[in-house]
């Protein structure tokens, strides 16, 4: 297939043109790629789903930290983009590493859907209802860490797979509980399992969760351009800063690390959290807020936060 974009006039004198998002194929990547289609849509664009199977979808049985990290769910949509089979790709922003390969841009961050973790369970309406020692599903060492300080008893087992493969373990009875991003589940109409959202005091979110992020080949100005509409600024600002943290910190997601930003005001709120997973040293919160000026400010304040949480011991 040949690359697609060949801008025209509309009627209306906008540039329009053919797009083609390149997707994983999970119903939540599905959504989400539905979800720019229709938007780009409604301004007049001709836009087709070019469906991928990336590494990230097949391996099931480990921990992603121990395999390689986030990259395993993009590379093979950047390869589509290379090679001019699409145009674009949707990202959840949580799985997008920090430093995108040379020649690949990040064009826009679209308005996040609720950023908070939730807790499933067919028995329990909250974690605190939880008996002793019961077993909590999750790979994610931010989850792991931040359960085991809000609950130290809890046995916490590894949970992989796209959203309907986890709830299905944790249907099949393999846990008392799991934990999962808010945003996945009302985004596929699973808002009703939630049993409990989790507010940022209790567990901080990681970078960018909720977020969608969308990738296109740098230099792409008319993709770029017909993106800038889909961008919603505050939303921005505040992965900047999230997405700062995680940079400074040398992040990947094999890093127990939690940030979350919030715009109150003139202000941006960011705080942080990184955990030992050995348990050794005790949580290490951060916290600072700065007059929002634009996106390098915003990732200023990431810097400084990283730069107390190591003050405050993490690694
Ligand atoms: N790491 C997998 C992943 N990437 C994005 C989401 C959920 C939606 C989002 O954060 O946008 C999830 C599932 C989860 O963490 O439970």
């Amino acid at each position: 297939m040949l690359a697609s974009t060949f801008p025209r006039r509309s009627t209306t004198g906008k540039t329009v043109s053919k797009l083609v998002i390149a997707t994983r194929e999970s119903r939540l990547a599905l959504w989400q790629a539905e979800h720019v289609k229709a938007l780009l849509e409604q301004r007049g664009h001709e836009v087709s789903l070019l469906g991928m199977t990336t590494k990230g979808d097949q391996i099931l049985d480990r921990s992603l930290s121990k395999v390689g990290g986030k990259g395993l769910f993009v590379k093979e949509l950047e390869t589509a983009l290379e090679q001019g089979q699409a145009d674009l790709a949707v990202h959840s922003l949580k799985d997008v590493p920090m430093d995108l390969p040379e020649g690949f841009a990040l064009a826009c961050v679209m308005e996040r859907e609720d950023p908070r973790d939730a807790f499933v369970s067919p028995r329990y309406a909250c974690v605190d209802d939880l008996p002793q020692g019961a077993i909590v599903g999750t790979s994610s060492l931010r989850r792991v860490v931040l359960l085991q300080s809000l609950r130290p008893d809890l046995r916490i087992e590894p949970l992989r797979g796209n959203l309907d493969t986890r709830l299905r373990k944790l249907d099949e009875g393999n846990y008392d509980g799991i934990v999962l991003a808010a945003a996945g589940l009302k985004r596929l109409g699973l808002g009703p399992r939630i049993r409990q959202v989790f507010e940022p005091e209790q567990m901080l979110p990681a970078a960018g969760q909720g977020a969608l992020g969308i990738e296109v080949r740098a230099g792409r100005q008319d993709v770029i351009d017909a993106l800038a509409p889909l961008a919603h600024q505050t939303t921005w600002l505040a992965v900047a800063a999230e997405r700062a943290v995680s940079r400074a910190m040398g992040g990947s997601c094999s890093m127990p690390l939690a940030a979350y930003a919030t715009v109150a005001g003139e202000y941006l709120q960011l705080r942080a959290a990184w955990g030992d997973p050995d348990g050794k040293v005790p949580l290490v919160r951060a916290q600072s807020a700065a007059a929002i000026a634009d996106l390098d400010s915003a990732a200023r304040l990431g810097t400084g936060v990283a730069a107390q949480l190591r003050a405050g011991g993490a690694r």
